[in-house]
């Protein structure tokens, strides 16, 4: 028996739209993410991909995609699941900044490693800077987990224990499960699934807005890559992430 996942990063934030790294900051989407999200329910309703069960961050620009995509998916009413360990990467002192300004500051090689090396993250920030997040209710939690910057590889290191503990086990009641999350969150997840490098995982990129689905065998391993619903379309909304700061 196969197990349907569908990923499903947020639609265009506000901080996209400007070209800041964003990370734990908790921004909006932007008119053109909610037109986004209601495609990507719309893709998910017309392709017969629809889910049983969603998983978002505690970010509100993955909680409103996701609302935004059931609803046009007629799926509004599924249970729902959140977790912090689905959150974008913390993006630490770069939180905030220019991604132009910071590569024109930086240059090529350190923008990339903050970028999108597995292992070197970026400058940490400080508790009491202007971005933040440490005291925020939603992390009360968290205690000494609270990150204040990380590269891809702390974000699997958080992220796996939720995919261990909460969304296998909706794949294997049978659920199709939809994970609404973030470019480096769905990373991390992507790097999993498919086995990617350290070195390769450099080089994906993903788009918002758009639904990839993969079927799982029993031991939750893609039974083919992941296929977005609108490929077209993502493969050229993952150059435009790629390029961002250009
Ligand atoms: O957190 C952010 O800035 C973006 O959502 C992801 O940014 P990136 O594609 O530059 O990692």
């Amino acid at each position: 028996m196969t197990s349907t996942l569908i990923l499903l990063r947020h639609g265009e934030s506000e901080w996209n739209a400007k070209n800041l790294f964003t990370g734990w900051v908790d921004v909006d989407l932007t008119e053109k993410g909610r037109r986004e999200a209601v495609r990507g329910g719309e893709l998910m309703r017309e392709s017969g991909a629809l889910p049983d069960v969603v998983h978002t961050s505690l970010q509100r620009r993955a909680i409103s995609t996701a609302c935004i995509a059931l609803d046009a998916a007629d799926r509004h009413w599924i249970p729902v699941r959140r977790s912090w360990r689905l959150n974008e990467r913390h993006y630490g002192a770069l939180q905030g900044k220019d991604k132009k300004q910071t590569l024109e500051e930086f240059g090529e090689e350190q923008f990339m490693l903050w970028r999108r090396s597995f292992d070197v993250p970026p400058p940490p920030l400080d508790d009491d800077a202007e971005h933040s997040q440490v005291g925020l209710p939603q992390y009360d939690d968290l205690g000494d987990e609270m990150p204040r910057t990380e590269c891809l590889k702390d974000v699997i290191a958080r992220f796996l224990p939720y995919w261990e503990g909460s969304i296998v086990p909706d794949l294997r009641a049978g659920h199709t499960v939809l994970v609404a999350a973030h470019g480096n969150s769905l990373r991390a997840l992507v790097k999993h699934l498919d086995r990617i490098s350290d070195e390769d995982i450099a080089g994906l990129n993903i788009p918002t807005g758009m639904p990839m689905v993969y079927e799982l065998d029993d031991d939750m391993r893609p039974t083919a890559a992941g296929r977005y619903l609108d490929p077209e379309a993502a493969a050229a909304a993952a150059a435009a992430v790629a390029n961002q700061g250009r």
